[in-house]
């Protein structure tokens, strides 16, 4: 299946369009299954879900909140309070902004407890605390790692999740979770979904914004020989429905088929 690639000329509308794109993918679990599965990402997909499912009240309140399983795509060593954290970015664009009486989300994060060195962040070189995080981060996932969605973003280097171009990870099949100590984007402790976590998934959706995407865009789209982690996303062959949420900006120049959620 081909990636669809939707196209807004305004932040406001990329934004509504994933909302509606979530809830349609909620409403479609939860017809065979109690719970939602959804796996974030940090980075500027905070923002996003923000004006999506906070802002946007008429897609907020089709939101089962107590139905939905979060997990994170990715994250950083860091504690779930940090300015780094994928959790904590999480929590403050979207979970302390949630009206009270409504039930939260069951939200699974990193055993913050195993975090070691100064403020709690991971120093040195000892790996071993960062393996355990990522195993036991492994054992939290759904059964048979199994997402209905999970929502990825794309750095201007194409590195997707804490997946980089030409990391050895990007081969990693045995690992569902994996820790990485050498990302080249700050901080450079993190864990991160495999390739078979992504492959598994029912639907992906990428969120690109701004003109500072647009050339990794056109290698992703354009560039067949290009091997980055988000064009190695695109072109799962498993049967997960991949989709981008971009605005003409991110596109812009790039001779992509679009059209609107
Ligand atoms: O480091 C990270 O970066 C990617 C991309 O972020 P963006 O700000 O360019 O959208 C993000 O998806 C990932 O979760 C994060 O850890």
């Amino acid at each position: 299946m081909a990636p669809k690639v939707f196209a807004y000329s305004d932040s406001e509308s990329v934004a509504n369009s994933v909302g509606k794109y979530v809830v349609d993918l909620q409403n479609k679990a939860l017809k065979g299954s109690s719970s939602f599965k959804i796996a974030l990402s940090g980075g500027s997909l905070g923002k996003v879900l923000k004006k999506a499912l906070i802002d946007n009240k008429d897609i907020g309140s089709n939101v089962q909140w107590e139905k939905w399983e979060v997990y994170f795509s990715d994250e950083r060593l860091v504690p779930l309070n940090h300015p780094d954290s994928n959790y904590g970015l999480f929590n403050e664009m979207v979970l302390s902004n949630l009206p009270s009486g409504v039930a939260r989300p069951k939200v699974h994060t990193i055993n913050e407890s195993l975090l070691t060195g100064k403020d709690g962040q991971v120093e040195g070189s000892d790996v071993t605390k960062d393996k355990e995080i990522a195993k036991e981060y492994e054992k939290s996932l759904p059964e048979g790692h199994k997402f209905d969605l999970i929502l990825l973003g794309c750095g201007p280097d194409g590195h997707t999740c804490s997946l980089f171009p030409e990391h050895k990870l990007l081969h990693e099949r045995s690992e569902l979770i994996s820790y990485i100590s050498d990302s080249p984007k700050p901080p450079p402790r993190r864990i991160t979904f495999t390739f078979p976590v992504l492959e598994n998934s029912t639907a992906i959706a990428f969120v690109a914004e701004g003109a500072g995407k647009a050339p990794v865009l056109a290698q992703i789209f354009k560039d067949s020989t290009s091997k980055l982690p988000s064009k190695l996303v695109n072109e799962i062959s498993s049967g997960t429905q991949i989709s981008w949420f971009v605005d003409d900006n991110a596109v812009k120049g790039v001779d992509v088929g679009t059209s609107k959620y």
